[in-house]
């Protein structure tokens, strides 16, 4: 070796056993970094898999949140991955303070280069690869509260919260062919339905007692631990055609923020079909099954036949009710986390007990005809108004009959898009309640006397 390279190899030698130390007295800062995933090198020709880095948007997220309160000068936006919103970041190189219980710390945004990671370089591809991440510098006295206990945990937290807030909501509906393991169970749409609690018209009372039941379940998650059950709550709603059901699902939906996987169980081949799609289905949503008197032949001669049908038919559905049971009572319990199970019907008497028995459904909820209270937050809705000369009239009538609030908000809507005003719409809706009470009297009339003829006939 020359004098030069000997100094110079003793110098790095030096400087790399005590790099740390030095290090430690001129820059007590410690640094983490939280890196965006690397896509894989190589898939061998398998469907690429799909990297999920919900540690790194998790800390976008709050930083984004964050970002926006400092006043970092220089940000990067980047349009969010669902819905129309931006992710703020910081520009490489900007710092950003945050502060904990006290305590400030610094994050950044980088880009590093990854050194080759051991792939398989023989074709020439470098496998040098960028990778952005956002590093977190802290003073090393801190490391306790950063790492272990508190602050990054914190930082996920709070993440997921902007990410749930900000994501669009989507509405799954259930897929017929599930031959292969490849074949997805689930198609969605982005669920925008405007419905809301406030535009929901029922009466107040209960309405507030459902709006508390779904906040109840929804900051329950001790509660559910603590007394060891599974984190679900099952609903059964019930009432004519045209009372609100499927609007009131919506509502819920809205007010939760949650998905909704609406079951199609006539698309559903067997039980164990059914199982795979409901394993399938994410936290925080609400699982549908509407009309389930008439998708679910129940049990006994029926399914017999079906199953007979079968075999003409590959796609008949042989999804009995102790299948939904099971999935209800068993599988539902292994998975964990936080979901509503909502049937619908028009005929509660025609369910089996065994599905709504206490226990399966924690709630029925009845959707009646229109009431006056019902009524006025259509007019609210439809016509903007919170009083009208007509309203002692509609008051009077809409007790006597049973309309639904389908067909009250059909009256309503004549004022939008029909020619006709407020007062016409609400003449139109008196005449309707008219009409519909002198039905109702006819009727009534008819089987007074049809009584009246069969008590005769007895004696
Ligand atoms: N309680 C209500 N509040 C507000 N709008 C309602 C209400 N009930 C019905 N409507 C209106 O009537 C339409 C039909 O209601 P919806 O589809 O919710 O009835 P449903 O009870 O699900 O009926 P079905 O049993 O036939 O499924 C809705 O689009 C909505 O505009
Ligand atoms: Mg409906």
């Amino acid at each position: 070796y020359a004098p030069r390279q000997l100094f110079q190899t003793y110098f790095n030698l030096f400087l790399r056993r005590h790099a740390r130390r030095l290090l430690n007295v001129v820059d007590p800062y410690a640094f983490v970094e939280i890196a965006v995933c690397p896509a894989p090198a190589q898939t061998y020709g398998l469907q690429p898999v799909a990297f999920t880095d919900a540690t790194f948007e998790e800390v976008q997220a709050y930083l984004s949140g964050t970002c926006s309160r400092e006043d970092a000068r220089e940000l990067r936006a980047e349009g969010a991955k669902h819905g129309d919103g931006l992710v703020i970041s910081v520009k490489d190189g900007e710092d950003v303070a945050d502060e904990f219980r006290g305590v400030t710390l610094w994050w950044s945004s980088v880009t590093t280069v990854d050194g080759p990671t051991g792939g398989n370089h023989a074709n020439g591809n470098s496998n040098n690869q960028e990778r952005r991440c956002q590093r977190l510098t802290f003073h090393k006295r801190h490391r306790r509260l950063v790492m272990d206990d508190e602050y990054l945990p914190h930082v996920r937290r709070r993440g997921r919260e902007i990410l749930f807030a900000n994501r669009r909501r989507r509405l799954y509906t259930n897929n017929r062919n599930l031959d292969s393991y490849m074949s997805k169970p689930w198609s969605y749409v982005d669920f925008d339905h405007p419905t809301t609690f406030e535009t929901l018209a029922m009466d107040p009372a209960r309405k507030k007692e459902i709006v508390d039941d779904l906040d109840a379940f929804r900051n329950g998650e001790e509660y559910y631990k603590r007394v060891g059950k599974a984190w679900k709550r099952g609903y059964l709603l019930h009432g004519p055609p045209g009372t609100g059901k499927s609007t009131m699902i919506a509502a819920m939906a809205n007010h939760l923020k949650y998905d909704i996987y609406d079951v199609e169980l006539t698309m559903v081949r067997n039980n164990n079909d059914l199982r795979r799609i409901l394993i399938e289905t994410t936290s925080k949503s609400i699982i549908l099954i509407e009309h389930i008197d008439c998708s679910l032949d129940l049990t006994g001669e029926r399914a017999k036949k079906k199953a007979a049908a079968q075999l003409y038919d590959p796609y008949a559905s042989t999804v009995t009710l102790s299948g939904l049971l099971n999935f209800i009572d068993g599988l539902w319990s292994a998975l964990g986390s936080e979901r509503i199970v909502v049937f619908t019907t028009n005929h509660i008497d025609k369910l089996d007990p065994a599905l709504i028995r206490r226990g399966r459904m924690d709630k029925k909820i009845e959707m009646s005809y229109c009431s006056f209270d019902a009524f006025k937050t259509l007019a609210k809705n439809y016509l903007d108004i919170d009083a009208h000369r007509l309203f002692g009239a509609v008051e009077e009538h809409i007790r006597e009959v049973e309309i639904t609030p389908a067909d009250v908000a059909e009256c309503l809507m004549e004022a939008k898009h029909g020619r006709y005003g407020e007062d016409a719409s609400m003449e139109l809706l008196i005449g309707e309640l008219k009409k519909k009470r002198e039905e109702a009297k006819v009727a009534a009339d008819a089987a007074a006397k049809a009584a009246a003829a069969a008590a005769k006939r007895e004696k």
